[in-house]
């Protein structure tokens, strides 16, 4: 996924999935990112030595080794870390779960909820690693076509139940706050397996989905 030679980032050790482990914390590497940071701030316009904007650079390159943190993540282990042996065979749905993500186009934010099901087959997961496994995704560079599929493929792979569904819901930014300016439009992906693709499966699910908690 990277060119080895095309970076001096301080930690050259292979990541997951073919990303590039890197130190979030390491010092150089924030000083490194801040300084590109600073560079923004007087390309657009800006002067980065005014009161107000002297620690930004720093903050918003904290921020985004934050917001990109995802790929340090191991989905499979985190996933694995908790499956119990348990003969529950109906669907397991955790729904209304916060999506924060960034657009790989423009590096804008895109939000919203994702609802996950699964249907065991001999193993259930602990409940907080599907919210832990939306987040390994989630906080990285993505489109959410991408993201759906992601989440849908590693808890088939890894838990192998039945079958898995997954419905995302977002605003994109880069459509609302620039671009085509849309302010109120909802991008809607959904992703399935197994005993998902029959209709009376999907239809549970998505009526699931739907209700509301009285
Ligand atoms: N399919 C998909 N598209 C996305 C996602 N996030 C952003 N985009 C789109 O990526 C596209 C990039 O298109 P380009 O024409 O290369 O970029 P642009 O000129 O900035 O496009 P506009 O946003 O239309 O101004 C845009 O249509 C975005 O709306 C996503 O998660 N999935
Ligand atoms: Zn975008």
């Amino acid at each position: 996924m990277f060119d080895d030679d095309d970076d001096n980032l301080p930690n050259r050790d292979a990541g997951i999935d073919g990303y590039r482990k890197i130190d979030r914390y390491n010092p150089e590497l924030i000083e490194n990112l801040s300084a590109s940071y600073h560079n923004v701030l007087t390309q657009i316009g800006e002067n980065p030595n005014r009161e107000g904007l002297l620690k930004t650079p720093e903050r918003v390159a904290k921020a985004m080794l934050f917001l990109t943190h995802g790929y340090d993540l191991n989905a499979e282990e985190i996933l694995k870390s908790a499956m119990f042996k348990e003969e529950y065979s109906q669907m397991v749905v955790v729904k209304d779960i916060e999506v924060y993500s960034m657009c790989e186009h423009h590096m804008l934010p895109f939000f919203g909820k994702a609802h996950v099901a699964y249907i065991p087959n001999g193993h259930v997961v602990g409940l907080s690693k599907i919210p832990r496994i939306v987040d390994v995704f989630s906080r990285r560079l993505q489109v959410q076509e991408r993201l759906t599929n992601e989440i849908r493929d590693c808890i088939q792979q890894t838990l192998n139940p039945l079958g898995v569904g997954v419905v995302i819901e977002c605003r994109h930014l880069c459509m609302s706050m620039r671009g085509v300016q849309k302010q109120n439009s909802v991008t809607t992906t959904s992703a399935f397996s197994g005993e998902f693709y029959k209709d009376k499966t999907r239809t549970e699910f998505l009526d699931l989905i739907a209700s509301k908690l009285s």
